[in-house]
């Protein structure tokens, strides 16, 4: 107990005492040789504790004091917090037993993947964390095996053990058949009690190799991470392969070609804090005159500007992030666009899984056609402009990317397409002429789901065009290996996954090639003028139900106007009707209403009826002569 007192105080006082804005003083980490450091990640399905854990090492290697997570979270990210899920992978470094351990965070929804396996890039172990409430989950299964084939080294941890009625003994069944560990090597915790967390750290020294480096005078590191810090610029996470940078080192990036003078580099403790070298096997930030996002690529490789550029072997680069959907980005005033530039710009920059591309509609002006990982990814970098930038956007119906044939006739594909044979479609305003398509392919996903036994029935009731392959990971749980859709996956079907089996389904999934389909375009039109942000790619097969249900979605979300609005879905350009549906028009004109029979308390009533009515006027789009929220661009899309 002593000790461990002594050693909180000793850690405190290493970081405490020197303050990150005391530019005179820095921290000086070079006798933590490459034998005195752990490079670890924690990784997990969703919820099932990555953060608390994390937050308890922080204690004990007294980095926080117990009590002041709330003031220092790993989750600093306002979106995290609320929609209480872990986004942007965070490194911290906990100074522990005369080591320095480099913790880095990871996300754990199937949506950020790529980050996951960017923060494995750089780590030598991972504590592979499985709630014992639930038990292996998708995300679990999906993130061992891309910890598995990086070769790193995987520390088995049933978590939660705390919680009343946990069948732990169920748990340690479903990691042996799974990922074949045996019992003695599991480690059973409490993040939240802290139960047998103590011996985490020990674990980490014990089982996970120090970093592989190579000794060298010369800089080698690679960015793994970066950020756009609204004062500092452009920060990047590097790790130190070979040699050493500090503050003044001159260095050049080899994809960027562009040299630098480091103003600053330090480790990560929740905040920055500067020290006055990284060496060999270190994971630390690094600022320098990096001008734009681009500059700090995450797998770009930085080294001494004195050493010739053909001795340097670039590090592999991180596999290219494909976005499996796409949607329309606009500003809610095209007034607007410019600030909201500046802001995709910087946050593209802090998500580097995002790809984005200028575009313009008829009806929301100018903007961007963004390319993201899925609807959650979608929906967070959405709220992180509204909220880190104060910027109010359109974001359109997503879709994938469906692809097309055109036929083996010169003049058409010289024409129409460029030459090309082969077309990408992103949206329905770019469908083909039919006649000119020899096939069109939709997008393959794998899908894993984890299940409980008697919920077979109910989950194979969901798409009835393929049945699943099914096995079973313990007595109560089945794991289902699906081929789908990608565009059946965003839109309905892990919804309905989650209605038919009350939330107790797990699920994650990975791109898995192209079918040829039969797709048409469903039109939407509004009083007769089409809606291009509303059409959409679909399966003939799957058309009048899905037409049905956007005419049903657009009814419930555009209100009444003075005239009639006709809603209309056809297939393609032509008049064939796949669902219809009118609005009758407003009744009576209130403020006639209220003038003429309320005198003065009526005005008033009606200033601030009209007051609400203008501040309503702000959120709305005017398509024709048809007023549409803002808001229904995305929520017909929502189940
Ligand atoms: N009973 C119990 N609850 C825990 C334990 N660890 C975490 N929790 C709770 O589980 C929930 C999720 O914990 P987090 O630490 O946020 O999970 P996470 O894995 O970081 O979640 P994401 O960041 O969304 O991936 C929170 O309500 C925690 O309080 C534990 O050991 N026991």
């Amino acid at each position: 107990m002593l000790i461990k007192v002594f050693r909180c105080i000793r850690s405190l006082r290493l970081f405490s005492s020197l303050r990150p804005d005391d530019p005179t003083k820095t921290l000086d980490l070079s006798s933590f040789t490459p034998d005195k450091i752990r490079n670890f990640g924690i990784v997990a399905h969703v919820d099932h504790g990555k953060s608390t854990l994390a937050d308890r090492l922080l204690e004990l290697a007294g980095v926080i004091r117990k009590g002041e997570k709330e003031k220092l979270l790993m989750d600093a990210l306002q979106v995290e917090k609320e929609r209480g899920i872990t986004v942007k992978a965070q490194t911290a470094v906990l100074p522990y037993k005369g080591h320095l351990l480099n913790l880095i965070d990871t996300p754990g929804h199937a949506d950020f993947t790529e980050e996951v396996s960017r923060s494995l890039a750089v780590c030598d172990g991972i504590l592979f964390l499985v709630a014992a409430n639930q038990g292996v989950q998708a995300q679990s299964i999906a993130n061992f095996w891309l910890a598995f084939e990086r070769n790193v080294t995987i520390i088995p941890v049933i978590n939660k053990i705390d919680i009343q009625g946990v069948n732990v003994h169920e748990v340690e069944t479903q990691m042996k058949n799974l990922f074949d560990f045996n019992s003695e090597e599991i480690l059973r915790i409490s993040g939240k009690s802290g139960l047998n967390v103590d011996g985490i750290l020990d674990k980490v020294i014990e089982k996970i190799p120090p970093p592989t480096v190579v000794q060298s005078t010369q800089l080698k590191a690679l960015i793994y991470d970066s950020h756009f810090h609204h004062f500092r610029g452009a920060i990047a996470l590097i790790l130190v392969k070979e040699g050493e940078i500090r503050r003044g080192s001159k260095i050049r990036s080899f994809h960027g070609d562009k040299e630098y003078e480091v103003q600053e580099v330090g480790i990560m403790r929740l905040e920055m804090i500067p020290v006055s070298s990284l060496n060999a096997g270190q994971v630390g930030y690094l600022i320098c005159n990096m001008k734009t996002a681009a500059e700090a690529r995450v797998g770009e490789t930085l080294f001494d500007l004195s050493t010739p550029k053909d001795t340097i072997t670039p590090f592999e680069g991180f596999r290219k992030v494909q976005p499996t959907l796409f949607a329309g980005l606009f500003p809610l005033e095209s007034s607007e666009y410019e600030i909201l530039k500046q802001a995709v710009e910087r946050l593209a920059l802090n998500d580097s899984s995002v790809v984005i591309q200028p575009d313009s509609s008829r009806a929301l002006g100018l903007g961007w056609k963004v390319g993201f990982l899925g609807v959650l990814h979608m929906e967070v970098f959405a709220s992180r402009l509204e909220q880190e930038y104060d910027s109010t956007v359109i974001l359109t119906q997503p879709s994938v990317e469906f692809r097309a044939t055109v036929k083996d006739n010169e003049t058409i594909r010289k024409k129409r397409y460029g030459g090309e044979r082969e077309i990408r479609i992103l949206d329905a305003s770019k469908f083909p002429n039919e006649g000119d398509i020899e096939k069109f392919m939709e997008p393959m996903v794998k899908v894993r789901i984890v299940i409980p036994s008697e919920m077979l029935g109910q989950v194979h009731s969901i798409y009835n065009e393929s049945r699943a392959d099914v096995s079973s990971i313990d007595e109560n749980r089945l794991l289902l290996l699906w081929r789908l859709p990608l565009a059946e996956v965003i839109t309905d079907f892990f919804e309905r996954l989650k209605r038919v089996t009350s939330g107790m389904a797990s699920f994650d999934y990975e791109a898995d090639g192209y079918d040829e389909a039969n797709l048409i375009k469903m039109t939407i039109s509004i009083n007769g003028k089409e809606i291009p942000e509303f059409s959409q790619v679909v399966r003939a097969s799957t058309a009048t139900e899905k037409a049905k249900r956007m005419v049903r979605r657009l009814r419930e979300e555009i209100p009444r106007q003075q005239f009639e609005v006709t809603i209309k879905a056809t297939v393609g350009e032509s008049k064939k009707n796949l669902a219809s549906t009118v609005i009758q028009p407003m009744k009576r004109d209130f403020t006639q209403l209220l003038k003429g029979n309320f005198g003065k308390g009526g005005m008033e009533r009606l200033n601030k009826k009209l007051g609400h009515q203008k501040k309503g006027k702000e959120r709305m789009k005017q398509i024709g002569n048809v007023q549409i929220p803002k808001e229904a661009f995305f929520n017909v899309l929502k189940n």
